[in-house]
């Protein structure tokens, strides 16, 4: 597949694929990353980053022993940090790495094929610093943190309780004689598991902890904890700590455990921004809406959903150059075999990849502009948006995780067997993705808090009270009786909005007419929670719709006519989608028809033959270099077989044409003589 210049060619199909492109991809491109201006720095950092020797293993990572991966993942987080720390202050310093943090996170993948130790480092504890830390405080433990000679995490979860923070077992009393906290784990169960990095990595944890002073528990609040020795990274007298074992991904993130036996930290150690402790033992609560502990958890939800954005943007590209590369069956007797993205089946499969990529990341961009607003009310003294924002921030972190998992896993389906190799690179991204949908907030209970916060606002509603934006639609729909149907793409958001309504308001039935049979609330509201969770993501499902229709519109508006037009098929093509998917609804709560039904059906099936010879285009739009991408099947050139082969050839078996175990245990079994 050389020339004679040496230089690779690229497959015949990939490259009949991108000449016959409908759209100039680098138009795609400048919309998803935010401008062309973004484009253009983040390929600058790209260039400069991804250059370096450190990329190239000689052995696949995952030939390596647990404690081998470990220790590659280490030093290249080291280089990575390095380098970040040399070259992106070329870039501008601190400055850069707010907006181009994900582009860091990007090139982040390059250097690491599972996760890096550090990540909790940069992604939790700097970030929990910069939230729950006076400015005094900030100022001691940021440029520690910044410079790495302080490496941290956060260890929240335990082993009785991740969930429910308020059940948390580990406690910090505060001694006014020394000044000190005595940090102590009373039970097993109060052991902290989980955290990333802990089990051999950091010396610094964030440690959340039921404070006591003066007799009296306030709750749990976040303490910094030194937890190894700086010169010999030994653990300090009192710290029981280590990794938790080998996991379905994050192999290289050494989860661990940590207890403590009667630990002293100084008071000041206590992050003092939402409440603190006097010398005397006096507590001073300073948080007026109470939750605002839990906020670098609703940062890393707004996070988590570009993150799984990006995550099935590759999964998409893999899968989609995939498809025009390989060739199987035949359609009609003796014609020749077609390249299986042809089948509609496989386009049903992998369109709506492209689609909920684009959806996720559009509405994660506006998600991170509504949460700027939120945190600059908050430093102005107002909270009132929180409630709204912890209501929609948890549903969308719920569905986008979930969303993208079963999509990923979609897309190895799609790559048949091939896609079942490690070196396809879509096993790791899905075992990456499918833990979102676990961590910072479990998928059920997360929609509960949101389905909570849907039911106040139908009471509201009732009561002929304002609503807030996202849930204003409920003043609309408030009135029973069906949603009016209208097959175009605001029609459907407008359907979506009535499913959620109605299922909002068949929730709000249910839990009285259960309170009216004399059961409690919180009896009426458990025996509610399966509608409860599915009005919550009915409620998500059209506010993704409609900031997805929306936003594309508005990006689109000075696109040129071919690229309106390609956006334009993959939102209603994911509108057409989830009509059909939650069509039963859709019967349920507005006018459809059976005919309708059949249109839908139709109109979703003439948009798979449309996109098709734009779907090579559309997933190179995203992007992604090889490095980033690290797939045998996905690469741009789609020399799909001979990089298969020549990783198969890597592997560490193939070193040697007989294994010893051959005449350890198979020769003497041939034999009888084992
Ligand atoms: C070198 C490489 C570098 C690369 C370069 C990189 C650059 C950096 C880039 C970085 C990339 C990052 C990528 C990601 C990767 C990260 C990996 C992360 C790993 C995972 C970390 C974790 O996994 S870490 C643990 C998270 N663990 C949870 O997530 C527990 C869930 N559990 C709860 O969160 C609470 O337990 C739960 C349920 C709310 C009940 O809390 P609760 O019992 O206290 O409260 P109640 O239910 O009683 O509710 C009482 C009222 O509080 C209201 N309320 C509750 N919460 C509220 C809130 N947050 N805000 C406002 N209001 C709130 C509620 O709405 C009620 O309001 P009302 O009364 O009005 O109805
Ligand atoms: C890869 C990974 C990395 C992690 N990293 C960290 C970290 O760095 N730091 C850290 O502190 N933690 C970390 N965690 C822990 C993570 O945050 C928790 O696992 C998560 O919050 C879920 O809590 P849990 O494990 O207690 O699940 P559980 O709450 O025990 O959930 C088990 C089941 O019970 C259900 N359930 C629980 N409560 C309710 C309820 N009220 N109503 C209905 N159903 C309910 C859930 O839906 C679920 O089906 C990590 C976890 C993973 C998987």
């Amino acid at each position: 597949m050389s020339d004679n210049k040496g230089v690779r060619r690229v497959n015949e199909d990939l490259a009949r694929e991108r000449a016959n492109c409908s759209f100039d991809v680098r138009e795609i491109t400048f919309l998803l990353d935010g401008g062309e201006n973004n484009t253009i720095t983040r390929k600058k950092i790209e260039d400069f980053t991804l250059t370096d020797e450190l990329l190239s293993d000689k052995v696949p990572d995952e030939c390596l022993s647990p404690k081998e991966k470990y220790e590659n993942a280490v030093r290249k987080s080291c280089l990575f940090g390095k380098l970040v720390k040399d070259k992106l202050l070329e870039f501008g310093g601190l400055e850069t790495f707010g907006p181009n943090s994900f582009v860091l996170r990007r090139i982040a993948d390059a250097f690491f094929k599972e996760i890096s130790p550090l990540l909790l480092h940069l992604g939790m504890f700097v970030p929990t610093i910069l939230g729950q830390c006076t400015a005094e405080q900030q100022s001691e433990w940021l440029p520690r943190a910044l410079s790495m000679q302080v490496i941290g995490t956060y260890a929240q979860t335990e082993l009785g309780h991740g969930t429910f923070i308020r059940g948390l077992e580990t406690t910090a009393t505060y001694d006014p004689e020394t000044e000190e906290f005595v940090l102590h784990s009373p039970t097993l169960s109060s052991f902290k598991w989980w955290a990333g990095g802990l089990g051999k990595t950091v010396n610094h944890c964030i440690v959340v902890a039921q404070l006591h002073t003066k007799g009296q528990c306030h709750g749990t609040h976040p303490f910094i904890v030194q937890i190894r020795d700086l010169e010999t990274h030994q653990p300090l007298p009192g710290i029981k700590v280590g990794e938790i074992g080998p996991k379905l991904g994050f192999n290289t993130a050494d989860n661990g455990f940590l207890g403590f036996d009667k630990y002293r930290i100084p008071r000041m150690n206590m992050m003092m921004k939402n409440a603190q402790i006097l010398k005397d033992g006096t507590y001073v609560k300073l948080d007026r809406h109470g939750k605002m502990t839990y906020g670098t958890m609703v940062f890393i939800r707004v996070m988590v959903v570009n993150e799984v954005a990006f995550n099935l943007a590759k999964a998409a590209t893999i899968a989609v150059r995939y498809s025009a590369v390989r060739r199987q069956s035949e359609k009609k007797p003796g014609e020749p075999e077609p390249q299986i993205l042809d089948y509609v089946t496989q386009q049903h499969k992998l369109f709506i990849c492209i689609a909920t990529a684009h959806a996720l990341q559009l509405t994660s961009d506006w998600l991170w502009r509504t949460f700027s607003g939120v945190v600059t009310d908050i430093k102005h003294g107002k909270t009132d948006s929180l409630p709204e924002f912890h209501a929609l921030s948890s549903c969308l972190k719920a569905i986008s995780t979930s969303d993208a998992a079963l999509l990923i896993e979609q897309c190895r389906h799609s790559c048949g067997g091939h896609g079942y190799m490690m070196s396809s690179n879509l096993p790791l991204i899905y075992s990456f993705v499918t833990a979102t949908r676990t961590y910072e907030g479990d998928y059920t209970v997360l929609l509960l808090q949101t389905a909570r916060f849907l039911i106040k606002a139908w009471e509201q509603a009732e009561a002929g009270k304002p609503l807030t934006p996202t849930v204003s639609y409920l003043t609309k729909y408030f009135k029973d009786g069906r949603v009016p149907w209208d097959s175009t793409s605001e029609g459907i958001v407008n359907a979506a909005y009535g499913v959620a309504a109605g299922k909002i308001s068949a929730c709000v039935k249910s839990i009285r007419n259960r309170v009216k049979t004399g059961l409690s609330y919180e009896d009426a509201w458990d025996l509610t929670t399966v509608q409860l969770v599915a009005a919550a993501e009915a409620h998500c499902r059209a506010v993704i719709c409609d900031v997805y229709r929306s936003e594309a519109v508005r990006l689109t508006e000075k696109s040129s006519p071919n690229v309106r037009a390609v956006m334009r098929q993959l939102t209603t093509l994911y509108l057409h989608y989830w009509a059909l998917e939650r069509i039963g609804d859709l019967l349920r709560y507005s006018a459809v028809s059976e005919e309708d039904v059949v249109a839908l059906q139709q109109k979703y099936e003439e948009l798979l033959a449309l996109i098709r010879p734009d779907a090579v285009g559309l997933v190179d739009a995203f992007d992604i270099r090889d490095e980033i991408l690290n797939s045998t099947l996905g690469a741009y050139d789609g020399r799909v077989y001979e990089r298969l082969m020549e990783e198969a050839l890597k592997s560490p078996l193939n070193a040697e044409p007989v294994n010893r175990s051959f005449h350890m245990y198979l020769k003497p079994l041939m034999q009888g003589k084992l």
